[in-house]
């Protein structure tokens, strides 16, 4: 038999920024694929649908406020997860946010917010998560939304995009590291999906028009498009996958001329 599975029974997964979005999408699909979920995002409100909607579908849903920039948020919504769960099999590193700001006009406001919700969120819950891995001998995943951003220069935010390709290579230096407690570590890099984050430049017709005019499948993604690529390698299918990043971008990052 040569088909690995696909599905994610039994499994405990933490996915941050779940309230909405790619989070959101990305909760509920790993649901579907049979895991229980931890959702952290910072307003507990913005969780409870998201819970709802997976606990409909017969699966553990566990709402845990956190904000993802502070170390001390991160320990003590990992200490409550282990202490319901005793384990974490998979991590989905998704909250992140942008402030599309010309080089010239970035403040150094701007600057702090973007790396830490971005970049130190994910080193921060990356780490804190791979102690737990190693500590419990769990054979680990570790999963990190990026952007096309951190690999071709977009016009969004030049601080965004060192955040994003900052990531990439952090999945490689983590792979590197820990793969010898049997940690796979990965990183999605997503071309434009509507949502909150992106849905009134989508709906510009103008950019929306220039967006498809570099992206070969010519469409922007649907949600679902991310779920399965990120449940491939949360799942058994993506064990022997490490330090990659996958870009789901209908072409964009080939796209020559
Ligand atoms: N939507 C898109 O076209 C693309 C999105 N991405 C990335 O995908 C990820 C999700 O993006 P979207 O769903 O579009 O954004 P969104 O703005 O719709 O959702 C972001 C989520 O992160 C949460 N969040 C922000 N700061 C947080 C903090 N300090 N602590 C906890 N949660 C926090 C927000 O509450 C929200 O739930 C981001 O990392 C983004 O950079 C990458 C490429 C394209
Ligand atoms: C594709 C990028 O990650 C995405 O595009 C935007 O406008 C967002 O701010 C992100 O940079």
């Amino acid at each position: 038999m040569y088909l690995p599975s696909f599905r994610l029974d039994g499994q405990k997964v933490i996915v941050t920024g779940a309230g909405r979005g790619i989070g959101r999408a990305l909760a509920i699909g790993l649901a579907e694929a049979g895991a229980d979920i931890a959702l952290l995002s910072r307003t507990k409100e913005d969780l409870e649908e998201t819970a709802k909607y997976i606990k409909d579908l017969g699966r553990e849903a566990l709402i845990v406020p956190t904000d993802v920039t502070k170390r001390e948020d991160i320990k003590e919504s990992l200490n409550h997860i282990v202490g319901k769960w005793g384990k974490v099999n998979v991590l989905i590193n998704n909250a992140g946010m942008n402030i599309r700001s010309k080089a010239l006009d970035v403040t150094d406001e701007e600057w702090q917010k973007i790396m830490d919700t971005n970049l130190k969120s994910t080193f921060m819950m990356s780490q804190e998560v791979g102690k737990i891995m190693k500590e419990t001998n769990t054979d680990g995943k570790i999963i990190s939304i990026s952007s096309v951003a951190g690999t071709v220069a977009l016009r969004t935010g030049v601080v965004y995009a060192a955040t994003k390709a900052a990531m990439i290579q952090m999945t490689k230096v983590l792979a590197m590291e820990w793969g010898q407690y049997n940690i796979c570590v990965n990183s999605i890099g997503p071309w434009y999906f509507k949502t909150p984050l992106t849905e009134k430049l989508l709906a510009d017709p103008e950019y929306l028009h220039e967006i498809l005019s570099v992206t070969p499948l010519n469409r922007v993604g649907e949600l679902q498009e991310l779920v399965g690529p990120t449940v491939f390698l949360a799942s058994e299918a993506g064990n022997y996958v490490t330090g990659q990043t996958i870009f789901v971008d209908g072409g964009m990052s080939i796209k020559g001329f």
